[in-house]
């Protein structure tokens, strides 16, 4: 290749990442999906580079458009959203890439101008992005004086989410929950049926380190491990990548061995498989899901880790549930959220809820869990859980939930003291614990008839 050539080619992984970008923006694809299927394309630095953009970029979205704004001296949104993705992309890495000098950064964007757009795209992108470059001291966010409008820019949330959190948890933890939202997520797994500890061990501590969970038993936090090695253990079904929060929800559902489990919502899995392995495959599981599709990977994911006693059934648990009454010792909701306790990994997420999502979640949850409380046995348990930090989608559901259905209990005992709510569930958050934000809670019905 030619010096000239060379020098105007745009980098796969920022081309990849523009796409990834713009599916993410216009077709409401999930970057954490769309970045998952690179493996196949890219080498193992241009995917780490492709990452870095990705979710670099969606979690300071709204700052960096802010920026845009100050340097084009024009609305980002006045903008054509290919030049403002690549210049978002562009002023990405000149702000928090270090390692990538400011002139690559330049040209490297307007390469991909050129590439995604024509000439006088580059021309307006170069002038924005060296402009950008004289002056990189400039924060939108230190000018403004409204202290909630103030965050929402420095942490790239919806002004509104914001406001909601304060009311909930008030400023100071709202601060640290908008600060660790754009934090990476640590790289937690656990070991499946197949896994043997010292495989493991041996296959990841080599060139890496590993640390065990701090909130829950069995899990780990991989940090700097090889990633070939960590992707043969996860393709083999010897290790399954699960939030250690997430986690924590098999151990406080408690099944035993020789018991019969409803999973409702179990796509894509992770916890029905867990659920599989604390039993030795020895419970009797049936996972329910209203996806068809999504079901299969529950399925795939079982086989893939030699478990035989899931039975994936597709349903609807929002109306009455094709199992006789009180016929499970135990149930599991792991209930569809807004998900807001994994905005680190899905910062798409924030952008795209409106205030009215949460009342309409609520409904289908307290819905789900009616429908599911009916087939757990007398003495049997009960667990509702969610991925969200949501009031409404948590402590509003349940105690609705124990209005209505005053045969059940909350089993305060059954969580870990430390993550304990008021209400005798647990709450795990990513400034406090690292791990996403989580909510369960254990109830048990009555032993009456
Ligand atoms: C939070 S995800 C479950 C994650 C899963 N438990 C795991 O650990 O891998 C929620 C699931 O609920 C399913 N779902 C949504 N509405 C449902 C309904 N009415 N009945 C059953 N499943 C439903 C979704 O398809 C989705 O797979």
């Amino acid at each position: 290749m030619k010096k000239a050539e060379r020098a105007r080619r745009t980098s796969d992984a920022r081309l990849a990442a523009f796409h990834i970008l713009r599916r993410v923006e216009e077709e409401g694809a999930y970057s954490s999906i769309l970045l998952a299927r690179t493996t196949d394309e890219l080498n193992a630095p241009d995917r780490a580079l492709c990452y870095e953009l990705v979710l670099g970029v969606l979690r300071r979205q709204i700052w960096l458009d802010r920026l845009i704004e100050h340097y084009a001296e024009r609305p980002a949104d006045d903008l054509d959203p290919a030049i403002r993705r690549t210049l978002r992309l562009g002023l990405y890495q000149l702000r928090f890439l270090t390692r990538i000098p400011a002139s690559a950064a330049v040209n490297e964007s307007v390469n991909l101008a050129r590439r995604v757009r024509q000439r006088r795209a580059a021309g307006l992108v170069n002038a924005v992005l060296r402009r950008a470059a004289r002056e990189l001291e400039y924060d939108p966010a230190a000018e403004i004086e409204d202290p909630i409008e103030r965050l929402a820019v420095q942490t790239s949330h919806p002004r509104w989410l914001i406001s909601k959190w304060i009311a909930q948890i008030g400023e100071q933890e709202t601060e640290a929950f908008a600060q660790a939202n754009n934090e990476p997520a640590p790289i937690s797994f656990r070991l499946t049926l197949k896994g043997r500890e010292e495989e493991v061990w041996r296959r990841l501590q080599d060139d890496g380190r590993l640390e065990a969970s701090k909130i829950v038993p069995g899990a780990w936090r991989a940090i700097e491990v090889p990633s070939a090695a960590l992707r043969e253990l996860i393709a083999a079904g010897k290790i399954y990548l699960q939030d250690e929060a997430s986690q924590l929800v098999a151990h406080v559902l408690g099944a035993q061995a020789g018991e019969r489990v409803f999973d409702a919502c179990a796509a894509p899995g992770g916890k029905t498989t867990h659920i599989a392995s604390l039993t030795r495959d020895l419970a009797l599981i049936i996972a329910g899901d209203v996806h068809a599709h999504r079901l299969r990977t529950v399925r795939d994911l079982a086989h893939r880790q030699g478990i035989s006693r899931v039975h994936p059934v597709v349903l609807d648990a929002e109306k009455s549930l094709p199992f006789g009454d009180e016929s499970f010792d135990r149930v599991l909701v792991d209930a569809p959220c807004s998900g807001t306790g994994t905005l680190r990994r899905n910062p798409e997420i924030r952008y795209r809820l409106v205030p009215g999502d949460f009342a309409e979640l609520r409904a289908r949850q307290r819905r789900i869990l009616a429908h599911a409380s009916r087939v757990v046995r007398r003495k049997g348990r009960l667990v509702y859980s969610t991925c969200s930090v949501e009031f409404e989608e948590n402590e509003e559901v349940v105690n609705e939930f124990l209005r209505a259905h005053p045969e059940f209990t909350v089993v305060a005992e059954a969580v870990p003291a430390r993550f304990r709510t008021p209400l005798g569930g647990a709450r795990t958050w990513p400034h406090r614990e690292g791990s996403d934000g989580f909510f369960m809670i254990v109830f048990e019905r009555d032993g009456n008839p």
